[in-house]
């Protein structure tokens, strides 16, 4: 899909009825994040969720999906060595049927990314913000935002690729940075508020829905409130992200 420039559709789901819907609409990727920490479960960021957490919802959407790909987060500190990486992708792979893990990363933790390529594990590394690290991190800030920054963010996605990430997530990232991600890498990069010009967009399902407890990202919309139904808020998304419509610059940050 990303030698035929054809964007890929990605959108979180966390139950059996939203991953049916999902699948129905056309997603090609769907994501159990640990972002449940936050929707499903009430949390203030993603720290808390378990391993197990993350394995129940897996196995209650693996069970609606019939053509999505499912990628899975790796909760915080359930990947902090090869080891550990490693023995939680087991859990997820053969308990939930993830046909992915995505580990928060940045060139630190391309040995990680490496020991579980060279098991056998699909692969996603998200980098730019690291929502787990947010007590690091100190907020939901946007990445790449000067030079020294934006060079670090690169050379993030180039060692992770090298390590064998098959697919890299990047979030808040500056769009134009982000663009240069996406001519540097050969395997396909899929933004979240990193501007129109990655492989593919990944959201929230609340998000799109206008459900999300509390003020929504910035970089999200409301596809419900331009539709009629789910189903047809779900159709919206896709398609938009299909035409590139959306995200539209007023969705990234420049
Ligand atoms: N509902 C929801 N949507 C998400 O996209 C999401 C989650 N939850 N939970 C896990 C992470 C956390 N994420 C977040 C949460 C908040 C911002 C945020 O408020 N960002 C500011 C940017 C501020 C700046 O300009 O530096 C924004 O206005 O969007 C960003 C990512 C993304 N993920
Ligand atoms: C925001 C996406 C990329 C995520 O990691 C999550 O939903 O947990
Ligand atoms: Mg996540």
């Amino acid at each position: 899909m990303k030698a035929d420039r054809e964007p890929i559709v990605a959108l979180t789901a966390y139950d059996y009825s939203f991953a049916r819907a999902v699948d129905a609409a056309g997603v090609d990727v769907v994501l159990v994040g640990d972002s449940l920490g936050m929707v499903m479960q009430g949390h203030p960021d993603t720290v808390p969720v378990t391993l197990q957490e993350m394995a129940y919802h897996t196995r209650c959407v693996a069970r609606g999906l019939e053509r999505a790909y499912l990628m899975v987060d790796l909760p915080f500190l359930s990947d902090h060595d090869a080891a550990s990486a490693l023995t939680s992708s087991s859990v997820l792979m053969k308990e939930g049927r993830a046909d992915m893990v995505k580990i928060e990363a940045t060139a630190e933790q391309a040995p990680i990314v490496a020991a579980l390529s060279a098991a056998g594990v699909p692969v996603c590394a998200h980098f730019g913000l690291r929502p787990q690290r947010v007590g690091q991190m100190g907020g939901y800030r946007v990445q790449g935002r000067s030079d020294a920054e934006a060079q670090a963010v690169l050379a993030d996605a180039r060692a992770l690729e090298a390590a064998g990430a098959d697919l890299l997530l990047v979030e808040c990232l500056s769009a134009s940075v982000a663009a240069q991600v996406q001519a540097a890498v050969s395997v396909p990069l899929i933004g979240i508020g990193a501007g129109v010009d990655c492989d593919g967009q990944i959201l929230v399902l609340q998000d799109i829905l206008g459900i999300t407890p509390g003020r929504p990202p910035t970089f999200s919309h409301d596809f419900l409130a331009d539709a009629g139904s789910i189903p047809d808020a779900l159709a919206g998304y896709t398609q938009a992200v299909r035409a590139r419509t959306f995200p539209r610059p007023e969705h990234g940050f420049q």
